[in-house]
């Protein structure tokens, strides 16, 4: 049967990409969304403001809602201290076992924790399962109507402390509207809004940066 496109991908990557480089792999995708068949990765240019907010948050425990393929998830990870572990949530299962094969060609398989599962299950789950307190860093890149369920049930939860950083992708396009204006709104959150454009092409995008303020 026809191969998928997350399969196509893995197969640029393990053609273009040298093991173990996490930069070779990131580019090697964004090669293939360039110039093969656009994905819903992150992308060259909010993936550098995404790498800018990591690096300036320096975090210590972090959670990604929606692997993917694992463009992000290494992109992250590639930046996280020795010792620290990247959390990344996929109910999908065959983007999963892509993820996990495309984080492991990038060499980062001992900084990142793939629990397959979706993340209205999980976040519940996160303090039994995996001895967090709270996240010091959240990214956010699944189902857009999903952004705003899941931040309250962050609050519900006591994973947020003074400081918390949330980065939401897709604000504009797809769009999120309910969770921004949530986060704009909330006197619990100091919320900025990064400009960029929808990966691989000039359509309006941007990211959202959000602190919980406690
Ligand atoms: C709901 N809880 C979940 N838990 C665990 N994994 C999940 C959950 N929900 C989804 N997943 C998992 O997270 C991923 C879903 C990502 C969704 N992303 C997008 O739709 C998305 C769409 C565009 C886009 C823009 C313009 C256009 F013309 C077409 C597309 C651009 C983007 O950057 C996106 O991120 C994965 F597929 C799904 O299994
Ligand atoms: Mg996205």
């Amino acid at each position: 049967t026809r191969s998928t496109r997350p399969q196509r991908m893995l197969k640029a990557v393990q053609k273009n990409a040298t093991k173990g480089n996490p930069k070779s792999v990131i580019s090697a995708i964004d090669y293939f969304c360039k110039h093969s068949e656009w994905a819903m990765n992150v992308g060259d240019e909010k993936g550098s403001i995404l790498d800018s907010v990591v690096t300036e948050v320096n975090p210590s425990t972090v959670l990604e809602l929606g692997t993917y393929c694992g463009y992000s998830t290494v992109r992250i990870a590639r930046l996280l201290s020795p010792g620290t572990k990247l959390i990344t949530l996929e109910f999908n299962p065959a983007n999963a076992a892509v993820a996990k094969q495309i984080i492991a060609y990038a060499g980062l398989q001992d900084k990142v924790i793939l629990v397959e599962g979706s993340s209205g299950d999980l976040i519940p789950q996160m303090k039994e399962r995996f001895g967090i307190t709270t996240f010091d860093f959240i990214f956010l890149d699944h189902w857009k109507d999903r952004y705003l369920p899941d931040i309250k049930l962050f609050e519900e939860c006591g994973l947020l402390r003074k400081g918390s950083v949330l980065l939401a992708d897709n604000v504009i396009c797809p769009g999120t509207p309910e969770y921004l204006e949530y986060v704009r709104k909330s006197p619990r959150y100091e919320s900025k809004y990064f400009p960029a454009h929808l990966e691989y092409t000039k359509v309006e995008d941007g990211l959202e940066k959000s602190v919980f303020l406690g």
